[in-house]
């Protein structure tokens, strides 16, 4: 008599432990896979603050358009603001795949519900805001960014390999736009070092709260949304921009800040962690100007909304005549 080996009945089909295994072998979650509660609801809402913040940060660096010194730079400005309002719409349909409403998602930043990079409630005062933001801000954003390339929700992860081209695109037109100030008059070196000593610990902030006190931090690393902590890539931003603060000829307004040999790394002074506070509920220099302006944009294109719905439907109803006829 042959012995016929008896197959394995086969397992049940487990959703979470396939979402744990595809989370472990650092593969990507798809939209139509399972996924906790939890995960679909902390992605919601960092992509839609991510959106927001990329919306509303066309808000400081718009204002320089019809002011930019030349048309030279008034067509690099205009790109670079229209990047970011396609930045802002990728990021939208990604939260979109998960089920998220658009309208719902700005409504909810218009009221205050959702959040938006502190970054942008600060005012520009002068073109070398618009240089020193390409450099820092957009600089913070790639630090940020090129890890979440590899985060573990696949349109997230897509969607950020594009806008991080566009990033460092905008990053050197920013360092460009300020070796040329520094290269002319007295007063434009002047604007460039104001505009670095405003701008350096607000663009520290962007990484978020120190780690022991950013509560969404370890979660979101276990699910590998994020790659690194907070303080990790706030660290890789300062090692980063030092030696191009070097070059460029500014001071970096920071009388800590030096390399430390045993470490591998610059050491640096804390920012004001109670100012981002302040700012990121509502109480920054500009929070309720960037409000009501998004908030007039919003209500002045419901037109353009309706409009673009019924176009939409009259297409589907004309397809559906051709299918029929
Ligand atoms: C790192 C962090 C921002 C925060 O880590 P998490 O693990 O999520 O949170 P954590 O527990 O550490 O914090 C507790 C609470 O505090 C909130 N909060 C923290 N920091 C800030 C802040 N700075 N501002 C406001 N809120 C902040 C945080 O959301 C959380 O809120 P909750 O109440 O729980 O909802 C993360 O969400 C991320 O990587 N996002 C994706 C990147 C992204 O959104 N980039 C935007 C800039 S895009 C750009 O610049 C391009 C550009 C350039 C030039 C011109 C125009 C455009």
């Amino acid at each position: 008599m042959v012995n016929t080996p008896t197959a394995a009945p086969p397992r049940p089909y487990d959703p979470e432990a396939a979402f744990e295994n595809t989370i472990a072998r650092d593969q990507r979650i798809e939209p139509r896979d399972w996924m906790p509660d939890a995960y679909r609801a902390t992605l919601v809402r960092q992509i839609a603050q991510h959106a927001h913040s990329e919306i509303i940060g066309m808000q400081p660096e718009g204002e320089w358009i019809t002011r930019a010194p030349s048309l030279r730079r008034k067509a690099i400005l205009f790109a670079k603001v229209q990047d970011e309002a396609g930045h802002g719409l990728y990021l939208y349909s990604a939260a979109e795949t998960l089920g998220a409403d658009r309208t719902e998602l700005t409504e909810r930043l218009i009221d205050g519900g959702q959040k938006y990079s502190s970054i942008f409630n600060y005012p520009t005062r002068t073109f070398a805001d618009v240089g020193v933001i390409g450099w820092f801000v957009d600089g913070a954003a790639i630090c940020n960014q090129v890890p979440l390339c590899r985060t573990s929700y696949g349109p997230y992860g897509r969607a950020m390999v594009r806008v991080c081209k566009e990033e460092s695109f905008h990053q050197r037109q920013g360092y460009e736009l300020l070796l040329t100030m520094m290269r002319g008059t007295d007063e434009q070196r002047a604007m460039v070092q104001d505009a670095v000593d405003r701008w350096w610990w607000p663009s520290l902030m962007m990484f978020g709260p120190p780690d022991d006190d950013s509560p969404n931090s370890a979660r979101s690393m276990a699910w590998r949304i994020k790659r690194h902590s907070n303080d990790q890539l706030r660290q890789r931003f300062v090692d980063m921009t030092v030696p191009q603060a070097e070059k460029l000829g500014v001071t970096l307004p920071d009388p800590d800040l030096r390399w430390n040999d045993g470490r591998g790394h610059h050491d640096f002074s804390a920012p004001d962690w109670e100012e981002l506070k302040r700012v990121v509920s509502g109480d920054g220099p500009c929070n309720a100007e960037r409000i009501a302006r998004r908030r007039a944009a919003h209500e002045e294109g419901a037109w353009v909304r309706r409009a673009a719905a019924a176009h939409a439907d009259k297409r589907k109803a004309r397809l559906r005549e051709g299918a029929a006829a």
